[in-house]
């Protein structure tokens, strides 16, 4: 998509979901958003959108001035430049919350002169006009799209700043560290250099150490913007529709106590916690003739193959069968729990004996039915998910996969500047080095970024944020 120098532009959009609801907006960004909204707007009161200061609000009609018919009863809210979302002129129009008065008057500002807004470009214009850096900006979609009260806390961590104000002291301590060498360069003297060298590696060791503690927090932090990719896995009839349920409250999948039941895998999420788990119930994995079921099996190893966590499950009233250990094996090199379930019934099957399967996983006893040990998997995998993070309360994530590659990069770069510092290699290669790493820093924040990855990031948003 171009978007390309469209600032000149006024643009409008629903800001509001659509369908019914209570209220809807249409919100204008740009120089002709007040005299628009004035030409279809008529107030009550007799007063003008254009003579009507900042963050005031005014009550009448919208009219079409096609036919001068009235649309829809609305407020107006008019924000100026540079005190509003955009640092542009802003109007939103509050009417009845239903799709036909919404697209009415959408169309009624396009046809004075608006623009339909692109995905994403009122932030787009928020970060292009300085309000919001690239990093802000993305914990606006964050907000929008969190999952639980602890992503929802994590994004607006990131929208007040708290990583950008991280990024940007990291930044300004590898200028720091650039000047430094560039000044000693300026001396004859070669000890003046290499003095200069053995600050900066001092300093380059500090910076790694903040920026390996902004790294331990990716993946937790990722985890609260995705979800945990949770799967559930075992032999057929153990159990897996019967705890997917009662880890949603809702009887979501079917259960029977025929085998082989569950075919497709099921995919949900649900809140533990706090923690958004996207969880995944899957066909019980078994040698079969049945083309069906087989692919089910099929996919249900690969799932594993791409989860954060498995929960795997095991049948408390018989004792362990080839097509368990089979499953076991699948565990290897991931985090997973092994849950002995149906511990209601007479038990034919002891946690010491599956313990010579799991290669130290923790293993937990279960009744699914009988509700028994639920509370404990749960307490479980919210350790697992914060496992090493103390403080999670005020803690700032790294949520995003874009921010912890480049976090990544940066502490890449300021090691080769430490290779270099140590191979008594002449001071401009460290200087490169640094000046890597400081990009690296930038392309969080949106100072050293290409316009292709800004117009990527914007197009993920919806029409009208
Ligand atoms: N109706 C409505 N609700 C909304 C938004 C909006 O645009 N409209 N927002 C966004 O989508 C969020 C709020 N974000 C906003 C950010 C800045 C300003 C603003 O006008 N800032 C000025 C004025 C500050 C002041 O007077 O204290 C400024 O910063 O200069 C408004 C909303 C969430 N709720
Ligand atoms: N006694 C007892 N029965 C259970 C327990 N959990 C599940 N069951 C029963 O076990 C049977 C199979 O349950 P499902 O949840 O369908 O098992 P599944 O692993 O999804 O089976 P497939 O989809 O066929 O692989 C049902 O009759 C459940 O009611 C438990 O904790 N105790
Ligand atoms: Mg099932």
């Amino acid at each position: 998509m171009v978007i390309g120098l469209t600032n000149d532009d006024t643009i409008s959009a629903i800001a509001t979901a659509v369908g019914e609801g209570g209220i809807g907006i249409i919100r204008l960004s740009g120089d002709k958003s007040i005299s628009i909204a004035d030409k279809i707007f008529a107030s009550n009161a007799g007063k003008r959108v254009i003579n009507t200061p900042s963050h005031r609000v005014l009550y009448g009609t919208i009219i079409d001035p096609e036919n001068n018919e009235t649309v829809d009863e609305a407020l107006i809210l008019v924000m100026r430049a540079p005190r509003s979302y955009t640092c542009e002129d802003i109007v939103e129009i509050h009417c009845h919350g239903g799709p036909v008065p919404l697209q009415r008057v959408l169309a009624i500002t396009l046809g004075e002169g608006a623009r339909l807004a692109e995905p994403g470009e009122f932030t787009k214009r928020a970060f292009l006009n300085g309000r919001l850096d690239l990093a802000q900006a993305e914990a606006v979609i964050d907000i929008i799209r969190s999952k639980t009260d602890a992503s929802l806390k994590a994004a607006v961590g990131n929208l007040s700043g708290r990583l950008s104000e991280q990024v940007k002291g990291l930044r300004h301590a590898v200028l720091r560290m650039i000047a430094q060498l560039e000044a000693a360069i300026d001396f004859p003297e070669e000890d003046i250099e290499e003095a200069a060298a053995a600050d900066v590696a001092e300093l380059i060791k500090q910076a790694d150490l903040q920026l390996a503690s902004l790294l331990a927090t990716a993946q937790t932090g990722r985890i609260l913007r995705e979800g945990l990719a949770t799967v559930i896995i075992g032999k057929p009839n153990v159990g897996k529709s019967s705890l997917l349920n009662a880890l949603l409250r809702e009887k979501r999948a079917i259960v029977t106590d025929i085998p082989g039941t569950t075919r497709d895998i099921i995919e949900e999420y649900v809140n533990i916690r706090g923690i958004p788990l996207k969880i995944i119930d899957t066909a019980g994995i078994r040698e079969t003739a049945d083309v069906v079921e087989r692919i089910g099996v099929e996919r249900a190893k690969e799932l594993v193959g791409q989860a954060d966590l498995i929960l795997l499950l095991l049948d408390s009233s018989t004792p362990l069968a080839t097509e368990d250990k089979s499953v076991l094996t699948l565990l290897s090199g991931k985090q997973a729990l092994v849950l002995i379930n149906k511990s209601d019934l007479p038990a034919r099957l002891e946690v010491a004996e599956v313990e010579k399967y799991t290669a130290g996983r923790q293993v937990l006893k279960i009744s699914v039915t009988q509700g028994m040990g639920l509370e404990q998997l749960e307490k479980e995998i919210v350790n697992m998910v914060y496992s090493g993070q103390i403080n999670q309360g005020e803690a700032m994530f790294v949520n995003n996969v874009r921010h912890a590659n480049a976090l990544r990069q940066a502490q890449q770069r300021l090691a080769d500047a430490l290779t270099t510092i140590e191979a008594g290699m002449p001071t401009d290669c460290i200087v490169i080095d640094l000046r890597a790493a400081w990009e690296k820093l930038g392309e969080i924040t949106g100072d050293t970024v290409g316009e292709d990855i800004i117009d990527q990031i914007f197009t993920q948003f919806c029409i009208g944020k």
